[in-house]
């Protein structure tokens, strides 16, 4: 009996009706997923092996009934009457025999019940699984077609090779049928998703010249797409949403069918310019940074250093291994600073209590993840909050230092948009922050390495973090006026392979005011 061990939620099923979970937004339920396919897809071969061995067994009675019961009055006229025609089969020895063989061996064994019970047991199977977890509906995939595309958009993805399984320079073997590549062309192209339907479209139409498929997608369905992606386009250009439409082109398709997307033209006019120089800049300088690019001048970078940090006794036995990513505002990455057992510790802990960020919600950052709070007593054998003291000098432990540790997982496609960390709420208004005050640094740490994409990008400072398994950030996510410090805007690009885990802790700023260390930084 296949009971999942691998579950979302821990080994016993949700109390209350069932919660839809966000499958396409988390490494989590997608590995639940494959690992429930695997199960699946037994049952299923098992199923279509006894279906195939049953329709075996079918052709061989059909042929033998039709080799002598047919055969034999076969030369009888059409419109015989059938109780001749039966005289004359019971009055053949061998026709009569066989027949006699056909009633006392096949009908029984004509392999229904084989097949009809590896059918009840399959139904069985999917039941019970799809009982103990709602199964993924059509909210779901549309997060998963969201997520390619948000990866198609960001990374500006070839994507004849994307949809072949060259995932940005890592071949693999699985790519989309033209019927899967035309299915998200029509959903970009019902979402205004104008750029993006187009390469969905001529994918699917070189697929198809190339496989010579006529059968999965219709030529007609095709161009039908094609001509009302166009139409609603330039009917959106005229009315001159090309200033806030981040998926049109420069011109009007019908004029100009290879016109260029205005990504494309802003991504190499906007990436390095200053915010306050062009209000798009921060939208392409995110874009170029999550594509590898620094703008942080070659003089400056060249102040940047690493460092072993023995600043306390502690980090004589296990030297702290420091990067200087920007002196002011301080970005600094630590390395090695936790180890696969906690790092395991954590998933753990989180894993009953994952939950789907709130996604649409006025006032707060869009971001595509699952994430869960995690109190001490929850990962007792990784004292995070101890060792980010020894690292930073900051109070994490104390009361109303900080927050519970937060673990975030992402699955491919999965972001967050920009932001800044420190909330900048009303103290008067809100209890919890005038007991704590606002937040004042960020301590993030890489749970594992991604395969492709999912850096933190930092659009003002004009670079970006690469996560690296076991290493963490810090920055001061407020002035020590205690405003938002505006130059720590940044946000999570979206992961194109891989999965990616983080573990972050906000201190706050009222039992922090005295700790702002200024000698992070080994010249000081
Ligand atoms: O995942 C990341 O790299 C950044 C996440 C982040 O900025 C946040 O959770 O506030
Ligand atoms: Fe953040």
């Amino acid at each position: 009996q296949y009971t999942p061990e691998y579950t979302p939620q821990g080994k016993e099923p949700p109390k209350g009706p069932p919660q839809p979970f966000p499958y396409a937004l988390s490494s989590t339920y997608l590995t639940y997923l494959a690992r429930t396919e695997v199960e699946i897809h037994k049952e299923m071969v098992k199923y279509a092996q006894a279906l195939h061995e049953r329709l075996g067994m079918i052709h061989a009675y059909l042929q033998d009934y039709e080799e002598s019961s047919i055969k034999g009055t076969s030369h009888m006229p059409e419109d015989a009457d059938p109780w001749q025609r039966a005289t004359q089969i019971a009055a053949h020895p061998i026709t009569a025999y066989r027949m006699v063989r056909r009633f006392a061996t096949e009908f029984d064994h004509l392999g229904s019940h084989v097949s009809q019970q590896l059918e009840r047991q399959l139904e069985e199977r999917i039941n019970k699984l799809s009982g103990v977890f709602p199964w993924p509906s059509e909210k779901d995939l549309g997060d998963a077609m969201d997520a390619i595309l948000r990866v198609h958009y960001v990374y500006n993805l070839n994507l004849e090779e994307f949809a072949r399984g060259n995932i940005m320079g890592i071949k693999t073997d699985v790519g989309f049928t033209p019927s899967q590549s035309f299915k998200i062309a029509e959903y970009a192209a019902k979402n205004e998703y104008y750029s993006l339907a187009l390469d969905w479209l001529r994918v699917t139409e070189s697929r198809i010249k190339e496989e010579n498929d006529t059968i999965s997608v219709s030529g007609f369905s095709l161009a039908n797409t094609y001509k009302r992606n166009i139409e609603k386009h330039d009917r959106d250009f005229d009315r001159n949403k090309h200033n806030s439409h981040l998926y049109m082109f420069t011109e009007r398709l019908s004029e100009n069918p290879n016109a260029p997307t205005l990504r494309s033209v802003n991504y190499e006019k906007l990436k390095g310019v200053a915010k306050e120089d062009h209000p798009e800049a921060g939208h392409y300088n995110f874009l170029a940074l999550c594509n590898g690019e620094n703008f942080q001048r070659p003089r400056y970078q060249a102040t940047l250093k690493c460092w072993y940090d023995k600043r306390h006794p502690y980090f004589y036995l296990y030297p702290l291994k420091a990067e200087l990513l920007n002196h002011e505002p301080l970005l600094i990455q630590f390395h090695d600073i936790i180890g696969d057992a906690w790092t395991r510790d954590m998933k753990k802990a989180a894993m009953p209590t994952l939950q789907r960020a709130p996604q649409n919600v006025p006032g707060a950052t869009p971001r595509t993840a699952v994430y869960a709070w995690l109190e001490d007593e929850h990962i007792p054998n990784a004292p995070i909050g101890r060792r980010i003291e020894l690292i930073t000098g900051l109070h994490v432990r104390g009361m109303n230092a900080s927050e519970a540790l937060q673990i975030a997982s992402y699955a491919y496609g999965g972001h967050v948009s920009t932001h800044f960390d420190s909330l900048g709420g009303n103290p008067d208004k809100d209890p919890i922050l005038k007991l704590k005050g606002d937040r004042v640094t960020t301590f993030l740490v890489y749970l594992n390495e991604v395969q492709k994409g999912g850096l933190t990008a930092f659009p003002v400072l004009g670079t970006h973090v690469q996560p690296v398994k076991g290493s963490a950030v810090l920055w001061y996510t407020a002035l020590k006026n205690g405003q938002i410090d505006m130059r720590m805007l940044h946000g999570a690009c979206p992961i194109v392979l891989g999965h990616k885990w983080i573990a972050t802790k906000w201190t706050h700023l009222n039992k922090n005011f005295l700790t702002r260390p200024c000698d992070l930084n080994p010249d000081i």
